[in-house]
């Protein structure tokens, strides 16, 4: 047997469920009360437009917020269209009854522009009885003969509707009487920083103030300064900004207004590096303006902000459906009437709809990239050190970025230029087809980059902590590149310009280092090498350094394999101190001294690639303090 039927839903039960899982923020009834306001006036000055009433669309329309301490009070007043009777009836007493959308389907044939509404769902409304034990309504309709009502509900199903003594002018004002646990909104502070936070951009005035007690300190002590001060008009400005930059055509903003909009909003004195300004109408409604924040370090970038907005409303900071989450390195605002937020406005419902807004913004941001590098290359060149780690770590995030980018991602060279991937390879496809060398630390291997220097070779700077990631993402990205770091095996490099003269020479000269020096280095070779400071250089093969890097990663697993670090010493024939030990190689009285010098360059060459082990330092120091006494004594 099968039986159908509908679920029945008892009233009395949503009001607690309302109150307590709706919202995750109770701050939040300051916002929907205040949107509602804003709807209000909107759709008072939507009427005036369509020609349905007369008026004036550039009247003062406002939104007042008043604190009353002592009555434990929260007025929010505004002066939009109002409710008749009928309306407080249906919109308010009907929980889920919105009459935005109401209003919207109404005149949604007559409206050519975009529905700016904010309200949606018919609940925001019942979100002061998070805070409140009683609220009351009191509104004048826009409409001829229409009554002051008042609606006073304790927070139940019950309600009560009569007229109301203190409305006389269109609009609506909402008194919270708050509950003994939400004291915290009658000061002024508090209730300001949440109208900050989610209201800085409504599009109508908001202004907030506290009532004073009549014969209170406070009262007294205004009544005297407006006494002397009788001249001076108090200014009152409004707390918000009702026309947010991102609003305004890019071509209409000036670079002054961009920098000043990220200083107000980000709360900083410093200055952005650029920014894009996000304006799209179609496929749906998008604008914003993303920043790229300077870093005086890496590490800051965490800090990275962006805004989410819906018509103008606060909705939260870095949604990372929205905002993919290296863009959330960037600070910005983004302002979307089109998400599908659900109820709570924080969470998202349709994915796809999310997934092509996100998408869309990495698309801007890649197109601004490619645009900088191609026609403001030298500003481009001065911002990469800043951005770069943002870019990298935008491509690891998203493959798709990076095939966006990839021809303006720079490479810094050790002459300070600044090269794509592309370049270099062509540059250097002579000397070494696909191979990248890099520096990974400009100090340490600063013995390196003089030797590259005076055989004209080039190399990058990839020092950053993103960069060993990097690598092997562009490697894999662009087979059968390789990179390899600077002090790598170079012999390949280096057999161009091989002087093949003195083939017996180097013969010997190796021999000699192989009888002192042992096992300690895999591989010896003898070069004639440009500078003659240099007596040797130590080489790691590329691979089993990053294996042995990769083991030490993972430090105590056992890989079943010996992971040593291949290095082969170069031995430069052209040193002076080298052609000193060849010419005394076959004196029996200066073995000592030979095989003493001879180790002495290999840890000299060693300290130069990296520190050297524990025992190896030891031998160093003691054989540098014998070669101090045999200098001293001679
Ligand atoms: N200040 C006001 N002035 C005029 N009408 C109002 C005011 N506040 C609420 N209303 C009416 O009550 C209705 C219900 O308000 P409520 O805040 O519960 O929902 P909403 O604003 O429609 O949607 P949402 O839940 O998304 O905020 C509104 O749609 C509007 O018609």
């Amino acid at each position: 047997m099968s039986q159908k039927g509908s679920i029945s839903i008892h009233t009395e039960n949503i009001f607690p469920i309302i109150k307590k899982w709706l919202y995750s923020d109770k701050d939040i009834f300051i916002r929907e009360l205040i949107s509602n306001g804003c709807d209000a006036v909107n759709k008072h000055k939507k009427l005036i437009s369509l020609g349905e009433i007369a008026g004036d669309k550039e009247e003062d329309y406002k939104i007042n917020v008043y604190i009353d301490k002592e009555k434990s009070a929260l007025i929010f007043e505004d002066n939009g269209i109002g409710m008749t009777e009928e309306e407080v009836q249906k919109y308010i007493n009907q929980v889920a009854f919105s009459g935005a959308e109401d209003f919207f389907n109404k005149y949604k044939d007559k409206m050519n522009e975009e529905n700016d509404i904010i309200g949606h769902f018919g609940l925001g409304f019942y979100s002061s009885f998070m805070v409140s034990k009683k609220v009351q309504i009191d509104t004048l309709s826009y409409k001829e003969d229409a009554k002051p009502v008042r609606w006073v509900s304790e927070g139940g199903t019950e309600y009560e509707i009569s007229d109301s003594d203190t409305r006389n002018t269109r609009g609506t004002t909402i008194t919270l009487f708050l509950d003994d646990d939400s004291k915290e909104f009658v000061e002024e502070y508090t209730v300001r920083n949440i109208i900050d936070k989610y209201c800085s951009f409504l599009p109508v005035n908001i202004y907030l103030d506290t009532i004073k007690e009549e014969n209170s300190e406070e009262a007294k002590n205004e009544n005297e300064e407006t006494k002397t001060e009788e001249n001076e008009v108090k200014e009152i400005t409004p707390i918000n900004d009702t026309h947010p930059l991102w609003l305004k055509s890019p071509k209409d903003c000036t670079d002054e207004e961009y920098k000043e909009f990220y200083r107000k909003v980000f709360k900083t004195f410093d200055e952005p590096l650029f920014w894009i300004h996000l304006n799209v109408d179609y496929p749906f409604n998008l604008k914003g303006i993303l920043y790229f924040p300077k870093l005086n370090n890496e590490f800051e970038l965490i800090e990275g902000k962006v805004k989410l907005y819906n018509n103008q409303v606060f909705v939260a900071d870095n949604i990372k459906e929205v905002i993919p989450e290296f863009l959330l390195l960037l600070k910005g605002v983004i302002d979307c009437p089109d998400l599908p937020l659900n109820v709570s406005r924080s969470f998202l419902q349709n994915d796809r709809d999310v997934s092509k807004i996100s998408k869309h913004i990495v698309k801007k941001v890649a197109d601004k990239l490619k645009s900088l590098a191609k026609n403001e290359r030298e500003s481009y060149e001065k911002f990469w050190d800043d951005i770069q780690v943002f870019i990298k770590f935008g491509c690891l995030k998203d493959e798709g970025f990076y095939d966006k980018v990839k021809d303006s991602i720079l490479f810094k060279t050790i002459n300070s230029e600044y090269i794509t991937l592309k370049d270099y390879l062509e540059k250097c496809k002579e000397k070494h087809e696909n191979k990248i060398f890099y520096v990974s630390d400009e100090d340490q291997q600063s013995q390196y980059i003089k030797l590259f220097k005076d055989y004209d070779l080039d190399a990058v700077i990839l020092d950053s902590t993103i960069d060993n990631h990097f690598i092997s993402f562009v490697e894999f990205k662009n087979q059968p590149v390789r990179f390899n770091r600077i002090d790598a095996d170079l012999s390949d490099v280096l057999k161009d310009n091989k002087d093949e003269s003195n083939k017996e020479g180097k013969e010997e000269i190796e021999n000699l280092f192989k009888e002192s020096v042992g096992e300690r280095v895999k591989t010896y070779s003898v070069e004639s090498l440009k500078s003659e400071d240099t007596s040797a250089i130590i080489l790691v093969s590329e691979e089993s350094r990053r294996m042995a890097e990769m083991k030490s990663q993972f430090a105590g697993m056992d890989f079943g394999m010996n992971f040593e670090e291949e290095k082969t010493l170069v031995i430069n024939d052209n040193s002076p101190i080298v052609k000193k030990l060849l010419s005394l190689k076959d004196k029996d009285d200066k073995k000592d001294d030979i095989s003493l010098i001879c180790n002495q360059i290999v840890d000299i060459a060693l300290l130069a690639n990296k520190e050297l082990e524990p025992s190896e330092l030891d031998d160093f120091i003691k054989r540098n303090n014998k070669l101090m006494n045999m200098v001293i004594s001679l």
